[in-house]
């Protein structure tokens, strides 16, 4: 097979980190080539350079045997690179067809550019109806329009960027179909994921990054999971450790939370109960759009709840907004670390300050003192291993997964009564994910309620004494993890309670 992408030499830096250093690596035509390493490894920089929106201080790239430099993304997809990223930037408000007509430079009549997303969806099996309201659609189907969008455009080289982190299973065997199906027609696919396994089915190469260098390549199908996870982080992995648990008093408790859905896109919650003891975990799964969000920030307080519904160690806070929950020791990490958990353009300082002030003794008289935050910064960076220069670096200068365990570690070293969090490692890759599951178990180990909502089932099955599921807004009843088989997941999931039928 022939080369597509040859990459030469290309480095990136950035104030105070290489984020890519001297990395050589080659594409093959029709191949499906995995980018893998640790968070701030440089993947993203690395696939940014590629598609033109950041531009390298050294190193040559090659499409197709031509030099290959391009300005800006336009000139990428001129050249047949195009790319699906993590962060969807569709209208909610708008078809499926306006969506991908407002992606192009010279869209075509909406009639046919309807007619062409049919012939594209039907061809790749990736089932979507140009007319329905993007608000309407699953995040796998909303993935589905960007992929859609990328393949009218005929693209030589797809880069993917944590595709499958919002796809349900069945999604994601859907576009390993469709991926499979593109470069058996000789398109290129560079993949970037943290999940080992799905690599191994999937990609035919891999590139392994460390500290912004390429530190090996290998054929992921021939190579374990765990040898790929230790390549990538240079050491062996330490075996999660096994706890012991006791639950104690419940410390919080919801009963009947009905609250209208936020906004013309949320989900109303219906009734939602739950008793959260201490030292336990208890584990809400669904998929995406079921009411997690809006849980969140229920129990956070940013939406008040009606009077009696939450109650904390006996307390009633439903009509106390976020400051008083802090201050009464109940915490929360929500899923959007970028702009909800952390404000990007500040500090870390500034953002351990936000959540940490109170509980921290930061405040001296109405005001912040720095030094105290920024010692809390700094003790989060160091026990949470968070890679950045220090604790000045602005929040959006971090790579996702670094991000995330500041954000995680931030509230975990608050010593929560009840820490309450939505999808803890997403986007973190395998040792630090490990290391957040790892600090979450040993906050209820040290007596506090821990509540998890996930899209990962293998993430909650592994913590949580206690499962249940979210659909539409409703929750289900809490099963005994050990007690759970997969079956009774996936009724769980789909909305069957108890021994009623599933309404699907
Ligand atoms: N705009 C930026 N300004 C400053 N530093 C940056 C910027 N973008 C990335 N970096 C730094 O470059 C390094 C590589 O980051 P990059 O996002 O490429 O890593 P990654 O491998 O994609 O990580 P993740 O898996 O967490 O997304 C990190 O140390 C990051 O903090």
């Amino acid at each position: 097979m022939t080369d597509l992408l040859r990459i030469d030499g290309l480095t990136k830096r950035y104030p105070g980190v290489v984020a890519n250093d001297g990395v050589s690596f080659a594409v093959r035509t029709g191949g499906i080539h995995a980018l893998l390493g640790e968070n701030g490894a440089g993947k993203s920089t690395l696939v940014k350079v590629i598609y033109g929106l950041v531009k390298p201080d050294a190193g040559t790239m090659k499409l197709d045997g031509a030099s290959y430099a391009p300005s800006d993304p336009k000139a990428a997809r001129a050249a047949g690179v195009a790319m699906v990223f993590q962060h969807f930037s569709l209208f909610e408000a708008l078809s499926v067809a306006e969506n991908v007509g407002l992606g192009m430079e010279d869209p075509p009549r909406m009639r046919d550019l309807s007619r062409r997303i049919r012939e594209v969806s039907e061809t790749y099996g990736l089932p979507l109806d140009p007319s329905a309201r993007v608000g309407d659609l699953s995040a796998g189907e909303r993935q589905r329009v960007e992929i859609v969008r990328c393949l009218l455009q005929d693209p030589r080289l797809l880069i993917m960027d944590e595709p499958t982190s919002v796809l349900t299973p069945q999604e994601v065997a859907i576009l390993f179909e469709t991926l499979r199906k593109l470069a058996g027609e000789g398109t290129s696919i560079l993949y970037i994921s943290h999940k080992l396994e799905e690599i191994r089915v999937l990609c035919d190469a891999a590139t392994i990054l460390r500290g912004g260098r390429v530190v090996g390549e290998c054929d992921p199908r021939e190579t374990s999971a765990a040898e790929l996870a230790e390549r990538m982080v240079g050491t062996k992995l330490a075996a999660p450790k096994v706890r012991t648990h006791k639950a104690g008093d419940v410390v919080l408790e919801v009963a009947g939370l009905s609250l209208p859905a936020p906004g013309q896109f949320g989900t109303a919650l219906k009734n939602v109960g739950l008793r959260l003891r201490a030292g336990e975990v208890l584990g809400v799964g669904g998929v995406a759009g079921n009411g997690q969000d809006e849980l969140l920030s229920a129990l956070a307080g940013e939406r008040l709840a009606p009077v009696g519904s939450i109650l904390l160690e006996g307390k009633d806070i439903s009509r106390s907004g976020p400051a008083r929950r802090r201050r009464a020791g109940l915490l929360t990490g929500p899923e959007e670390r970028l702009g909800h958990a952390a404000v990007p353009n500040m500090s870390l300082t500034r953002n351990a300050a936000l959540t940490g002030a109170q509980r921290k003794g930061m405040l001296r008289r109405g005001f912040v003192d720095w030094a105290r935050a920024k010692g809390f910064a700094d003790e989060v960076i160091a026990a949470f291993d968070v890679r950045t220069p220090g604790p000045e670096a602005a929040a959006r200068s971090l790579s996702g997964g670094n991000l995330q365990k500041f954000v995680i570690g931030r509230e975990v070293l608050q010593n929560p009564k009840v820490l309450v969090v939505n999808q803890p490692t997403w986007g973190v890759d395998a040792a630090a994910a490990a290391a957040i599951r790892q600090a979450l178990v040993d906050l209820a180990a040290g007596g506090a309620g821990v509540l998890i909502i996930s899209q990962d089932l293998d993430e909650l099955l592994e913590v949580s004494d206690r499962f249940a599921a979210l659909n539409e807004g409703r929750l289900s009843d809490p099963v005994p993890t050990a007690d759970l088989t997969l079956e009774r997941i996936g009724l769980m999931l789909g909305g069957a309670h108890g021994m009623e039928a599933a309404h699907v």
